[in-house]
């Protein structure tokens, strides 16, 4: 018997009957572990969401790039224990090449910009919206993919460039219907941790190892932090130093420890004042626990929540001013957040704020009589030329199934191509919306 679809594994055998069922059950019909299905459904709320993407991206005057979703593994391998990289998608390749499934889009932004090297007019402000992948063991069940829209500067060294940047998430949180009741920005520097550390004699290579350790800290608690930087050999009492910068809950409380003149606590003394110009101060929270899990970032860093603490974070970014030079190139400041596709989505769903857009057409246009399809076709043409969507019904249809029809794709119009109105050269166009018929000159019809 066949398997239902999804049921299990089957292996697809040779088709052997018209219906494309196989003598070994039909194939699994669900998409690899880990991955997701786009219906029409779901793709048109993908399409409004990735369009708020782009919509605020073009506000602020970014450009859109793109690069392949295979990369070079090299792109992304660094020695800095972070989960991203723990969990990358990499495969060796019929030619024997080391590639991954890009896991971000930071560093292939990184290879472009140094493709382009000094002929790359500055500041550069691009963006993407790209498929990311990560090969996570099924047994946590999360997803293995997720499209991540960036904005990234590049050749901005002042925190201008991480305040454009956070009035951008802004500006999308609001064309979504979110407030700064319902989100806020968590906004610190990672120069915070290495004004501590370096007081605490930590060698700076080991920042950024400390810093991905330091990010766990919400998901694996104080005892294992601690645990993994005594194995860094980071001291008991750097470890308290850190923790206890970590929990202060003001810049007042920031320039007390670090002193005013500290780069950590002037570049988030002026990036609040900019908020304050933008208008978007109330959405911001100097919260110093925030590090984020990259490795690469240098200063200021950043991540979007839910006020109710219930998802995980919605968006992270900051400034990475030493990428460049990680990959041989010479460095240039940089500054940049991704925005995943899932939380957003759950916490708009969770907010009863999740669009359902419509499969909607302007126009049914439906021949009565086999012999008037030409007819019929030509007017579908003319007015798709026109610039409307058309829904031509393709078989022999009575008029009682077009209005069903036409009705279902939410159509604003039904032109009904009949014998007798043909012979005076006319159609009949039901407007939907106005319940109102017209007899008009098939030539006239936009
Ligand atoms: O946010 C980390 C990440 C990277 C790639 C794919 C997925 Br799902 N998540």
């Amino acid at each position: 018997t066949l398997k239902a679809a999804g049921e299990g594994r089957t292996v697809a055998g040779k088709i052997t009957e018209p219906t494309g069922k196989t003598d070994k059950g039909m194939i699994d019909t669900q998409p690899p572990r880990g991955t997701r299905d786009f219906f029409p459904e779901d793709m048109r709320l993908r399409n409004w969401l990735f369009g708020e993407f782009a919509a605020v991206s073009t506000a602020f005057g970014f450009e859109q790039f793109d690069a392949p979703v295979l990369e070079s593994e090299e792109l992304f391998v660094r020695k800095a224990g972070e989960e991203i990289t723990d969990q990358l998608y990499n495969f060796e390749d019929k030619g024997q090449r080391r590639v991954a499934l890009r896991p971000e889009l930071t560093p292939s932004l990184a290879r472009l910009v140094l493709q382009r090297g000094k002929t790359l007019p500055l500041p550069a402000k691009w963006f993407a919206i790209g498929q990311c992948w990560r090969y996570e063991r099924m047994t946590r069940g999360r997803r293995r993919e997720h499209y991540q829209w960036n904005m990234d500067i590049v050749g901005v060294s002042g925190v201008e460039a991480e305040a454009e940047l956070l009035a951008a998430v802004v500006m999308l949180f609001e064309r979504v219907g979110l407030s700064s009741r319902d989100v806020g920005i968590k906004v610190s520097s990672r120069k915070v941790l290495q004004s501590v550390m370096s007081q605490f004699g930590v060698p700076p290579e080991s920042f950024a190892k400390v810093c991905v350790i330091v990010d766990k800290l919400d998901k694996i608690g104080r005892v294992k932090v601690e645990s993994e930087l005594a194995d860094l050999g980071v001291a008991p009492s750097t470890i308290d130093g850190v923790l206890s910068a970590m929990s202060l809950t003001s810049l007042e409380q920031l320039a007390d420890l670090l002193g005013p003149n500290s780069e950590a606590v002037q570049d988030l003394t002026r990036l609040f004042q900019l908020a304050e110009g933008y208008g978007y101060k109330e959405w911001l929270v100097f919260d110093p626990s925030v590090v984020r899990g990259l490795a690469y970032y240098t200063g200021v860093v950043f991540e979007g929540f839910d006020r109710e603490g219930k998802l995980r974070a919605i968006c992270g970014g900051g400034r990475y001013d030493r990428l460049l030079g990680a990959f041989g190139g010479d460095n240039a400041p940089m500054a940049g957040f991704g925005f995943g596709d899932a939380v957003i989505v759950e916490l708009l769903k969770e907010s009863g704020k999740l669009p359902a857009p419509p499969h909607r057409v302007d126009d049914v246009v439906v021949p009565l009589d086999a012999s008037l399809r030409p007819a019929a076709s030509g007017i579908a043409s003319r007015l798709r030329r026109g610039g409307r969507s058309v829904d031509l019904v393709l078989e022999a249809k009575k008029m009682k199934w077009a209005f069903k029809h036409a009705e279902k794709l939410n159509a604003s119009r039904l032109v009904l191509v009949g014998a007798s109105e043909w012979e005076r050269g006319n159609v009949v166009v039901k407007d939907l919306a106005k319940f109102e018929q017209m007899e008009v000159p098939a030539d006239s019809l936009v």
